[in-house]
């Protein structure tokens, strides 16, 4: 039989969010990319690169010659074609050089909007500028070039962060940099080259401020078009990166994992092969379309390159194409990258990626942020970097049960040593994000002071590694019951870290300490002001110390040279003083009127200097003056060359030392890896004392026993309203693997089945868990169906959101797996709801043989599933199915009324009223919803609450009424006879 749907109105299926035209990079394979930048920084290079197609131009009429009735034509011209007109550009070149570079810029990137350096200002011109001063709110201006008017606006450099997180972040556009360069000749003003530097996009930002420190910035490629993705096969290869900390994965999938995946990496941008338009999307692309993910299409790679043997075909493609992209983009900024850690498809729980919604793991559901999420529970984490760490594993627990103990005793460790887990989770707090700051260096930029962090981070990671030692002897020494094995795991840890003493003692011999820093301009050039300081550093070069000088021979000789120069500063000063008998008298500089004597009391010191011709009057005000000084001036230029000479032989010594860290990339970040390690598990124990959690046992095969178990989000959230939260067991055996849960609306069903859910990705993340006993064995897969939304925008009703979900899962669960099911079946009439409810359980006991905890209101499943049963005669079809449920009692002292209270009704309590939910689950069937009692909670009018009553009264006592009957019980005028 066929069933067709019909619709009145057409399925809507929307183009991807962003309009900006797509990128075309031609891709290269990994190993082909050059591993440094190609240009240093700072170099004026105008070589374009290849692949960057001639734009496409819209030619608008020349305002002053309207052709009539004609349209606008679209043509290809090559950049030095372009010329200025008063809505677009026309064929002709422009004289001015600013605007001809921006229009070059414009024809390179067409896909970009282009901030151009001008000055102290990024600006945005031609028709691009509309758009910008839209989407900015700031005011939208012109300026004549060619004597035509060109729309422009911008803003100033120090509220770049602020915008681009406008552009990228929060409209997905990409924009293009464009720096200016000076370059001096003969001494005359300057002239800028302008090139762009980088393309900035939401998938490859690097150091941008507000990136979020605490979560990862993934950008994925995907090889969309293997031709091994058969059904069940790890077909789809996978590349993601955080540019922002080098952090770089791999992984085959099969498609059915692919979403999965998504969901858990979470990526902010998908680079995947373009597609001759004429084809139809395979099943990798249909699904990327689907999810609505923010897609860039890059040209398909035309090389069969395999990275490494470690890879897989596809996945080499999709690291091909990711490092490509990423070439093509960060251009310049361009890091250094290790090779990918790849991710076998067993090692780690998979969570379907409803679940990861469903069960608020790292993100609440209603207001999408992290509060309310399970993350926001549990962590204790101090660092950034061990956030991030944290975040993964819990989308993605080990399936190790030697990881996932050895996870653990670090934890107990921690766990009973409160004073030194304070000691570490205090220095910890020092450390800085060594991986971040690392790759801000590959990336050829970082400042002295991410090198003294760097230092700090390294010093840190000495402090805990002498502190864990310190307590080891001490722990020896004092207490009889010392045992080696509790500081096993804690053992393993130090030895994986990595000594970086050496580095370290040369970051610490090099660097200034930061108090000595600003002392040099002030004392020794006479600055007029703070702000004349600031304004004069970049004119005179005048410098803060980061180098000791001592530190390297040629820093030395340039510091003592230095001192000879400010040393005849310090005796020209007091001398001019007294030759020309003028106290007030002082030598400074600033841009304005470069080295003069200054005259602080005119009237009174000027006497003998007006007289003598060496004196050049520059500037004079009601009290002072300003002379021009020979003997000063060809002072002060020594003094300016000498510090210059400085700054740059600073320049080569933090080069070099950047370098020297770049050189230790990879111990670096082995390191930062272990003390995330650390960082969690100090989280872990501190979690497990504060919510008194206990350690599960760990088992590999398909045990899950918990005793009094809670849910820790709802347990919390009830503390904060001062209700406690009644703990549940289940006991899960490999003999007996389903559990049916009925019970009253509001009794906590769903909680229940969700902190099993928990319980599980806690226990293998590594973490105690919110029980009293628990034994977790180990669990492959993890899915729910819980909640249930439509999704009309995919052209699925609620019904249909639940069926497809729920055939994913029979599709996918192992004997391994864990399944929480919540009211399948209810979207429908309660007969075929039934009908699928049962079939579904059915199904996950017979072929999937899954753990499954199963919540319903058919209580009628309970007959059709069971029989001979402990708990429940019925006469169904297994007999090792448990049967619990929740109650509602009624009693004198009730929720309700103050339920009511907080909705805002200001009943009279009367006995009625009174009942309590009893979350306690106990053995056995419930056959009552009491849902009434929920309408009646959630505010219900009496009347139709009186109507509901006898008409439930009515069906359970099987009497049918005619509507006149039906309606005399709503008015109040009768109610339904009893049998
Ligand atoms: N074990 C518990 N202890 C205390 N309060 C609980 C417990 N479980 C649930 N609750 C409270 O009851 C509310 C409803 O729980 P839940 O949604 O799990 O009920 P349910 O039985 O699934 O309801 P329905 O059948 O209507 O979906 C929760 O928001 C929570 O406030």
């Amino acid at each position: 039989m066929f069933l067709r749907r019909v619709h009145s109105i057409r399925p809507f299926h929307s183009s991807p969010p962003h309009t900006v035209p797509r990128p075309t990079i031609t891709t290269k394979p990994f190993s082909e990319l050059p591993k440094r930048p190609t240009t240093p920084l700072h170099q004026p290079d105008h070589a374009i690169p290849s692949g960057v197609a001639p734009t496409t131009v819209q030619v608008t009429q020349d305002p002053a010659r309207p052709r009539r009735g004609r349209k606008p034509k679209t043509v290809l011209l090559a950049p030095s074609e372009c010329t200025v007109s008063k809505m677009g550009v026309s064929p002709k070149q422009p004289r001015n050089s600013l605007a001809t570079g921006i229009l070059t810029n414009l024809s390179r990137f067409p896909h970009c909007i282009l901030l151009t350096r001008v000055g102290q200002f990024y600006e945005s011109y031609f028709d691009q500028a509309n758009q910008v001063a839209r989407l900015l709110g700031i005011k939208l201006t012109s300026r004549v070039w060619d004597k035509q008017d060109v729309s422009m606006c911008g803003f100033p450099i120090m509220h770049l962060d602020k915008y681009l997180k406008v552009l990228v972040q929060q409209h997905k556009l990409f924009v293009a940099m464009c720096e200016e360069f000076p370059r001096y000749t003969n001494g005359q003003k300057p002239e800028y080259d302008r090139r762009v530097v980088r393309i900035i996009t939401p998938g490859t930002l690097i150091d941008e401020p507000f990136l979020n420190p605490f979560e990862n910035n993934f950008l994925l490629a995907i090889s969309a078009d293997s031709p091994s993705c058969e059904p069940g096969t790890p077909g789809v290869g996978l590349a993601w990166i955080d540019v922002s900390t080098g952090e770089f994965f791999t992984k085959s999938t099969p498609l059915e994992g692919l979403k999965d995946d998504l969901a858990r990496i979470s990526p902010r941008e998908i680079v995947l092969a373009q597609q001759p338009t004429d084809q139809p999307l395979n099943p990798i692309r249909q699904l990327l379309k689907d999810e609505g993910l923010f897609l860039t299409y890059v040209e398909p790679c035309n090389t069969s390159h395999q990275y490494d043997r470690a890879y897989t075909t596809e996945e080499s493609v999709a690291i091909n194409m990711l490092t490509t992209y990423m070439q093509a983009n960060l251009m310049e900024r361009m890091p250094q990258l290790s090779a990918p850690n790849r991710e076998g498809l067993e090692e780690r729980m998979q969570i379907d990626s409803h679940t990861i919604k469903a069960l608020e793991i790292h993100e609440s559901a209603r207001e999408g942020g992290l509060t309310g999420s399970l993350l926001s529970v549990i962590k204790r984490t101090v660092t950034g970097s061990g956030m991030r760490s944290l975040t993964r594993r819990l989308c993605s627990p080990s399936t190790s049960q030697k990881d996932i103990e050895a996870r653990q005793s670090l934890v107990a460790f921690f766990y009973h040593r409160p004073h030194l887990r304070d000691d570490i989770i205090r220095s910890l707090q020092d450390s800085e994000d060594a991986c971040r700051i690392v790759q801000r260096f590959l990336s050829c930029k970082g400042e002295p002071k991410d090198l003294l962090a760097i230092n700090r981070t390294i010093q840190v990671w000495t402090t805990i590694r002498n502190r864990l030692e310190l307590e080891k002897a001490m722990e020896r020494r004092e207490r009889d019951s010392f045992r080696g094995d509790d500081w096993s795991s804690v053992d393993t840890l130090l030895s994986k870290i990595i000594s970086l003493h050496d580095l370290s003692t040369r970051i610490t011999m090099a660097l200034e300490d930061v108090e000595s820093q600003a002392s040099l301009p002030d004392e020794f050039l006479g600055a007029d002001s703070p702000e004349s300081e600031q304004k004069s550093s970049s004119v005179y070069g005048i410098h803060k110390r980061t180098i000791r000088p001592e530190f390297s021979g040629e820093l030395a000789a340039l510091h003592d040279a230095l001192c000879v120069l400010l040393e005849r500063r310090r005796d020209l000063e007091p001398s001019l003083q007294i030759q020309y008998n003028a106290p007030s008298l002082t030598l400074r500089s600033n841009p304005a009127q470069g080295m003069h004597v200054h005259i602080g009391r005119a009237k009174r010191d000027e006497v003998k200097i007006k007289s003598d011709t060496s004196f050049i009057a520059i500037s004079e005000s009601a009290s002072t003056r300003s002379y021009f000084y020979q003997p000063w001036s060809q002072l002060g230029a020594q003094i300016v060359e000498a510090t210059a000479s400085i700054s740059n032989a600073e320049k080569e010594v933090f080069n070099s030392l950047r370098d020297e860290v770049k050189a230790f990339t990879s111990q670096l970040r082995h390191n930062a890896g272990l003390i995330d390690e650390l960082d969690i598990a100090l989280g872990f124990a501190k979690l497990a004392v504060e919510l008194k959690f206990v350690r599960p046992v760990i088992k590999d095969d398909a045990t899950f026993e918990v005793a009094d178990g809670r849910h820790p989000t709802v347990e919390l959230g009830l503390l904060t309203s001062g209700r406690p939260f009644t703990p549940n067991s289940v006991a899960l055996k490999p003999h007996s693997r389903l559990h049916v849960i009925t019970g009253p609306n509001m009794a906590g069903k769903s909680t229940f089945l969700r902190q099993t859910a928990l319980i599980a990705i806690l226990a293998q993340t590594g973490s105690f868990v919110p029980a009293e006993h628990a034994v977790v064995g180990i669990v492959d897969k993890l899915f729910s169906r819980v909640g249930a939304k439509d999704d009309l925008f995919r052209d699925r009703s609620t019904f249909m959101v639940e069926m497809v979900e729920t055939a994913e899962i029979l599709r996918r669960a192992t004997a391994k797996s864990l399944v929480i099911m919540d009211e399948v079946g209810r979207g429908t009439t309660v007969k075929d709801g039934l009908a699928i409810a049962f079939a579904t359980v059915h199904h996950l006991v017979v072929h999937n043989q899954c753990r499954t905890l199963f919540a319903t209101h058919f209580h009628e499943l309970a007959d059709l599933l069971a029989y001979n049963e402990v708990n429940h005669h019925g006469n169904g079809v297994f007999c090792d199915v448990g049967f619990y449920c929740t109650d509602v009692h009624e009693t004198e002292v009730g929720r309700l009324p103050f339920v009511r209270k907080r909705l805002g009704f200001n009943d009279v309590i009367t006995q009625d009223n009174f009942f309590t939910y009893s979350h306690r689950l106990r053995p056995g069937v419930n056959r009552n919803s009491h849902g009434l009692k929920v309408a009646q909670l959630a505010g219900i009018p009496e009347s139709a609450l009186l109507l509901a009553k006898n008409a439930l009264a009515a069906l359970q006592t099987q009497q049918f009424m005619n509507p006149k009957e039906l309606s005399d019980i709503g008015r109040g005028l009768t109610t339904v006879p009893t049998s």
